[in-house]
């Protein structure tokens, strides 16, 4: 995947640095109000009943807090929190280790399950529903199924892209809770702590300029937040103003609405190549040169929400405003 600014992918080292700003306690963890309310009913109810909390499935674009929350749903079940990439798990047998060494109550929190082999997929379907794995061994006639118990525990599945799970997969999970982008008032919010735990205090203007130009994501906003930083540490001071931000957002190559040149490449492609569309998915994929998939789950949801682009059954059209925003 490309590596840029607006990528809501994490590279290792950000990775890092993202712990220390992670939300240590529900307080912390601002905004998805409708998200974090079923949550919050969810770990308390499963509290009192002193079982796994039911399964959970959380959708939305990259960056906007789905591990972030997994943590807390940990935390505040006292449990143990045990996260898997959906892609890296290769074999059955890789996913059942991690099973067979779950505790009752632990979270098992799986990224991008979208993107899990089906037959890796298959054997969460009895362990969802009865805490059970069934492994098939051997082939043709000698072939017997050998079940193996579960400690009950809570599968949390994060996806950018819920319309791509399997339905027995979909179905097993009894709530699904949808993020949507940030609006600039909450990551105000979010800025405004995390600068505080960076040692940087950030004026009113300042503040309020990062937030709307992250894209409506806290990892955005987290990565403007440490190259302002950097910028204060260079020029000697603790206090940013708008002039800073300014600075490293042009340094970005960040645009006023938030765009970065990725961005702006997809609407330019979509206006000089096709003449403003409709212009389907693998065309433009081609023509950028970049994965369909990258374009379909980083790209292009936040150009949909802000309007820029228009997604119709002949394919994408560029709306008025990008026409407008890249002439
Ligand atoms: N609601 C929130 N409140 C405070 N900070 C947040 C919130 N959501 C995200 N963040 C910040 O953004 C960073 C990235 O969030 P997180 O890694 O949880 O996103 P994600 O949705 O799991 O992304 P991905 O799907 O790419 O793994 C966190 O380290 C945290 O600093």
């Amino acid at each position: 995947m490309a590596d840029r600014i607006m990528d809501g992918e994490t590279t290792r080292t950000e990775k890092e640095q993202e712990a220390q700003l992670r939300p240590q306690n529900f307080s912390e963890f601002i905004g998805q109000s409708k998200v974090v309310d079923n949550i919050d009913l969810m770990v308390k109810s499963a509290l009192v009943r002193k079982t796994a909390m039911d399964h959970v499935l959380l959708s939305g674009p990259p960056g906007l807090g789905k591990t972030s929350l997994a943590m807390l749903i940990a935390k505040g079940l006292g449990s143990e929190l045990h996260v898997v990439s959906g892609p890296a798990i290769e074999k059955k047998g890789d996913l059942a280790a991690v099973m067979t060494n779950l505790k009752p109550r632990d979270v098992l929190f799986i990224d991008e399950i979208h993107r899990m082999h089906i037959t890796v997929e298959e054997i969460l379907y009895s362990a969802m529903e009865d805490f059970r794995l069934d492994i098939l061994i051997g082939q043709g006639a000698s072939a017997r199924t050998m079940q193996i118990d579960l400690a009950q525990f809570t599968l949390i599945g994060a996806t950018t892209r819920s319309g791509l799970l399997s339905n027995p997969l979909r179905d097993r999970f009894t709530a699904h809770l949808n993020f949507d982008y940030y609006e600039p008032e909450m990551l105000a919010i979010i800025i405004l702590n995390n600068a505080r735990k960076m040692g940087i205090t950030l004026a009113e203007d300042a503040k309020m300029q990062i937030a709307r130009r992250s894209r409506g994501t806290p990892r955005i906003a987290n990565r403007i937040l440490r190259r302002v930083r950097d910028f204060a540490l260079v020029n000697g001071t603790h206090t940013v103003g708008i002039k800073e931000v300014k600075a490293a957002l042009s340094l970005l190559d960040i645009d006023d609405l938030g765009l970065d040149s990725m961005d702006r490449k997809i609407l330019s492609v979509m206006k000089n190549y096709y003449q403003g569309g409709p212009v389907g998915i693998d065309a433009l994929s081609a023509t950028l040169g970049e994965d369909k998939q990258t374009i379909e789950e980083v790209y292009e949801p936040y150009l949909l929400k802000q309007g820029l682009i228009l997604r119709t059954p002949r394919g994408r059209l560029l709306s008025e405003i990008a026409i407008q925003h890249i002439s």
